[in-house]
Formats: structure tokens, sequence, C-alpha cells
């Protein structure tokens, strides 16, 4: 045992160490200072400079020869997927679908190719933005958009804004993009900033504030190359309120129905106005208005719950308003929606912790600790609480002070329960959620699984079963989905399931009675009554009796949770059932159901009135 616990130790302090080294990873080590490359590449011409809606655009800031030999430089490129971090809590998902090729700072073949992007960004910057003093360059992204040959999701960059929220004195400041191919050889694949669709001629650069909402149309045939760059200062406040202008204005233009493509499971079409929207909200989420942000996210998410991190942000804003349960919900429906998405699991795990369901919480933290490393901070909190209280307490109090979520006070408590818009607010969220299907209705967001808020928490108990030995999977999931709708006080309620690779996992009614059978005959000595049998067989018998109303194929009948009513757990064919000849039974009529135990006079045809 004290091996084992120093094991244990030893693996929550190399996580811990590991993490804050990640996390303390200076994010400009591979940036490109102008101070230290100095010598300018010539003079820029200003006639060159054509400054639109949302953007400032240099023509043929790189010649055709130079466009030819980026190309040849940076090769096929790598998978890029998944795209579209906005910071911590935010979300990550299939936004771009793209091949790109990180181009580094220290790699010399490309000096000259930083030199030109920071004149074109200073030039601009000076002329036209006006965004404060630009510190240094990121490593720039050589990105391939290609047309999908056997019917797959065509290159695209879904919308999104260029922001990393949290790096206040080095944000990003101004994005560019060189267009590197010619505008003939692809259709589709527009670079769209705000409604404004960018040039195509090839070696444009095209720069604009990286706050502003843009995307990069699907390439329906051929393909699109463009080298991408950031330029990073002090975001200043004035910058909030420009871009709320921006962002108010390319919405109230966004009525082109712009549609990027989905894979194919995911039957919704992104829609421009949508997109900014959401691209909006995230933002009000960033500067602190989070109740507009919940607004705007919720609506969002209601017509489009794939919309990329919608529906975590919404938690995040919720969060933020002390409204922890309809965080957990929106969380919980997106997980259902993207089981492998680190973010939301990382967030749901926070929430659940914060909520005090602990082993929930470890769960959805343990599955996201492999997809973002800070997890594993909480995750070596969860450790080290098991242990040492006192190095427990001085971990939250680091977590705290580098602003992780407090704990739910019982002030937060009382407001969301008290406060006046919640439930406006949830039925808000309830409404119209499509499913994995595209079916409108209820979904978790709205299936308040928690009971109303007003009651004390309900417990829930984890079952999980490996789908490696599950027989017939179709069944299980029909039985799954039969048990979700049930809802009695004496049937064992279903809340929720999600699953990993191996196994599923169901989240159930804590029973905590033990077995009926077991009760009877600890009890039976000094006297299991008729009346105390009574009062059990009425509760199961009023669980019969709803199920049977229900009419689900199979029949239900559970153990007690001894806290007055009893549960049902042990699950039966109806036809098998009726062909038991010694458990038939023909109470109530038409109901055939097995009761593992009960009295003769039970089984007759006839039973006493309940007292
Ligand atoms: O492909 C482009 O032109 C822009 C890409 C972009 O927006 C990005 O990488 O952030
Ligand atoms: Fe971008």
């Amino acid at each position: 045992m004290a091996s084992h616990r120093h094991l244990y130790w030893w693996m929550c302090v190399g996580c811990v160490v590991l993490s804050v080294v990640l996390t303390a990873f200076p994010a400009n080590r591979w940036s490109w200072h102008p101070q230290e490359n100095s010598e300018e590449s010539g003079s820029m011409d200003v006639n060159s400079i054509n400054k639109g809606s949302f953007t400032v655009a240099v023509s043929a800031a790189f010649s055709e020869a130079e466009c030819e030999e980026l190309l040849r430089l940076a090769g096929p490129g790598e998978e890029a997927l998944v795209s579209g971090n906005q910071g911590p809590g935010y979300f990550k998902e299939e936004v771009r679908v793209a091949k790109m090729y990180t181009v580094n700072p220290d790699d010399a073949r490309f000096q000259w190719v930083f030199k030109r992007l920071w004149q074109i960004a200073t030039e601009t910057n000076r002329l036209h933005w006006k965004l404060g003093r630009l510190k240094f360059m990121e490593p720039l992204n050589l990105v391939s958009y290609t047309a999908a040959e056997d019917g797959d999701v065509n290159g695209h960059y879904d919308w999104h804004a260029d922001l990393m929220p949290g790096a206040e004195s080095e944000g990003r400041l101004l994005s560019l993009s060189v267009q590197l191919s010619r505008g003939s050889d692809y259709q589709g694949g527009a670079l769209v900033v705000g409604t404004e669709e960018s040039s195509r001629g090839l070696g444009d650069a095209v720069t604009f504030p990286s706050y502003m909402a843009h995307c990069v149309l699907p390439v329906s045939k051929g393909v699109r190359h463009a080298l991408v760059a950031w330029v990073r200062g002090r975001v200043n406040s004035d910058l909030a309120d420009a871009a709320q202008a921006a962002h108010r204005r390319a919405i109230a233009d966004g009525s082109k129905s712009l549609k990027i493509e989905r894979p194919a499971k995911r039957a919704q079409l992104a829609q421009a106005a949508l997109g900014l929207q959401r691209i909006y909200g995230n933002h009000l989420l960033h500067i602190g208005r989070h109740r507009e942000a919940a607004d705007m996210l919720r609506a969002v998410a209601q017509q489009d719950p794939y919309s990329p991190g919608a529906l975590n942000n919404l938690a995040v804003a919720e969060y933020q308003q002390g409204k922890l349960h309809a965080a957990i919900d929106a969380l919980l429906y997106a997980v259902s929606l993207r089981p492998n998405d680190g973010e939301v699991r990382a967030n749901l795990g926070r929430f659940f912790f914060l909520d005090g369901r602990l082993p929930l919480g470890t769960y959805h933290l343990a599955t996201a600790v492999t997809l973002w490393h800070r997890s594993a901070i909480m995750l070596s909190l969860f450790c080290m609480t098991a242990y040492c209280s006192v190095c427990s307490a001085f971990w939250c109090c680091c977590l705290t002070a580098l602003g992780w979520p407090k704990p739910r006070s019982c002030d937060d408590q009382e407001e969301a329960s008290t406060d006046p818009d919640t439930s406006e607010d949830h039925e808000l969220a309830t409404a119209n959620v499509q499913d994995k299907k595209g079916r409108l209705g209820k979904s978790e967001l709205s299936a308040e699984p928690y009971g109303p808020r007003h009651q004390a928490p309900s417990f829930e108990a984890v079952k999980a079963i490996d789908i490696g030995n599950m027989k017939n999977p179709t069944r299980f999931q029909r039985e799954i989905n039969i048990a979700q709708k049930l809802d009695h006080p004496n049937v064992v309620r279903l809340y929720e399931t999600f699953r990993d690779a191996r196994k599923i996992y169901l989240v159930m009614e804590l029973c905590t009675g033990g077995e009926l059978f077991d009760r009877i005959v600890d009890e039976a000595p000094s006297g299991f009554d008729e009346a105390h049998a009574a009062k059990y067989i009425r509760q199961i018998l009023s669980a019969i009796c709803y199920l049977h109303a229900h009419r689900p194929p199979r029949g239900v009948v559970k153990s007690t949770d001894w806290n007055g009513s009893s549960r049902s757990l042990s699950v039966f064919k109806k036809k098998k059932i009726a062909s038991n000849k010694k458990c038939q039974c023909r109470v109530l009529g038409s109901l055939c159901l097995t009761m593992v135990v009960c009295k003769p006079c039970v089984l007759k045809a006839t039973v006493a009135s309940p007292p």
C-alpha cells in the first residue's frame, strides 16, 4: 500500500510538473522578431494598397516566381483537419479541412518571406489599421485546400476569428493571407472576411484584424494554396469596441447564404449568418458580456448544434453567470455529439467536479487528459485529494490563483434558482435542437437530468458495460432508448449514456437499498409483515402499471432504495416471462410480468386493495 502511495504521488507530481512546463512554455519562443531581422527588403508601393470594407489588400505583393518558389519549398504539407483553437475552455473541431506546412522563423530559406510579410503588416497597419505597435510574427502556415475526390469533404476553413483570448500583451492583432494559386486554378475556396470576398489574384496579400470573422469556402474543384501569417502586439481595449462594431456590421450584412459542407454525418449546412453569430457570441464571451454571449450562442446551438464550439462556449458563458447546471446540460449534449472532443470533456469534468460529482468529473477529465494536458492538473488534484488534504488545498489555491474556476458557492446556487430568467433561458435552450439524425426535438440541453434546480440533486450511479461482450448492440440501444423515456418514482432512472472505445456508460439513479430479496430475508425473523409487504407490492405494481401503460417491449422490476420506494432493476422479456409457468401472473388483467419474489396471493387473479 505504501509503495502504491509513493507511485501515485510521483505520478501526480510528474503530471503537475509536465503540465506546468507545457503551460509555461513561452508562446513566442518560435516567433520572428523584426529587431533581429531589421534589414528591409525594398520599399513598398503604397498605390498597390487597396482598402476594402473588412480588408486591406496589397496587390502582387509576391511575384509569380516567388509564389512558385514558396510552394516548391513547402512541399505537400500535413493534414490539418483540426484547428481553430480559441484558447482555454474554447473549442477545437473539424473547423478546417486542409493540408498545412508550418514555416518556422529560424528557417533560413524563408527569411525573405518573413521580412516581406512584416513590411506589408507594418505598412498597412500604419496607413489603415492603426492597431498599435506590432511586436512579432508567429510561424507561417502554408495551407492547401483541395477539392475532395471521393465525395468526402472539400477543403475549407469554417467561420472563425484568429484571436487568442488571454494573451493581451502579445495577442494576435493582424492576420495576413497571401494567395499562392491563380484564381482560375480552383473553384470555390474564396477567403471571405466579414462579408467580403478577398482577391484571387496570384501573389496578392490580404490583411485584416485578427478579431474579424472570416472563413474559406469549400474548394469544389482544383486546389487553393495560401500563405497565412499572424502578427502579434498589445491588444488594447479599443479593439473590443472595434471588434464588436465590425462583427455587428458583418452580421447585419451576412444575409448571403454561405454554405460550408460538413462531413456526411453532420447533415446540417453551416450558414454564413449563423457562423458570424457564433463568432460574435465567442467574442462577447471573451470580453466578459456573458449573458449576451449565452443568448447568442444558445440561438446558434438551437439552429446548428454542430456549429463548432457553440455548445462548449455556451456552457462557459452559462458557467460564468453561475448557472452550473445549465452549463453541464449544454456540455452533456455536446459530448453526445462529439464524444472525442477534449475541450468539451475537460470542461464537463471541471463542471462536474465543481458540482460535487467527483466520479463523473474524474471520468471526463481522464478522457480529456490525453487531448488537453491542462486537465492533468485537475486530475492530479483529484488523486492528491484522495491522500493528502494539505497538498490538495495547496494546489487548489494555486489553481484558483491561476484563474481556474472557483467552486460554486451557495450564493451561486441561490442565484441559479432564483434568477427570474432561468426558466426562460432554459426554455430557449430546449427548443428545436436537432439530434444526430437531424430530427427536431428536445435534447439533453433540455433534459434537466438532475431534476428541477430548486430540488436537491439526486445521486447517480455509473454502470459500465463492455461493448465487446454485447451480443446484440442494436437491441441494447433500443433498451437504452426506452429506459431513457421512463420517468416514474419506482422505476430506476437512466439519465444519460456515453461511450468510449470499449465501454458504454449508463448514468443511472443510485439505488442504495440492495436487493428486495435480501431485505425480506433480513427482516423476516423479526417480521416482514403483511403491511410491509403490501407497501412494497403496491410500489412494484405502480411501476408495472406505468411500464404497461407505456408498453415498452420489456418489463422492469426493481430492487429497492429502502427510502420508502422500491426500484426496478432486472429486465425480462415479456415472451419469456409469459411462458414461465412458475412465475406467470395475471395481476391487473393483461399484465404479464415476473415478480421475482412475491407472496402466492399476489399471483392470484385478485389482490386486496392496497392499504
Ligand atoms: O486560407 C486563408 O487564406 C486563411 C486561413 C485562415 O484564416 C487561418 O489560417 O487562420
Ligand atoms: Fe484565420
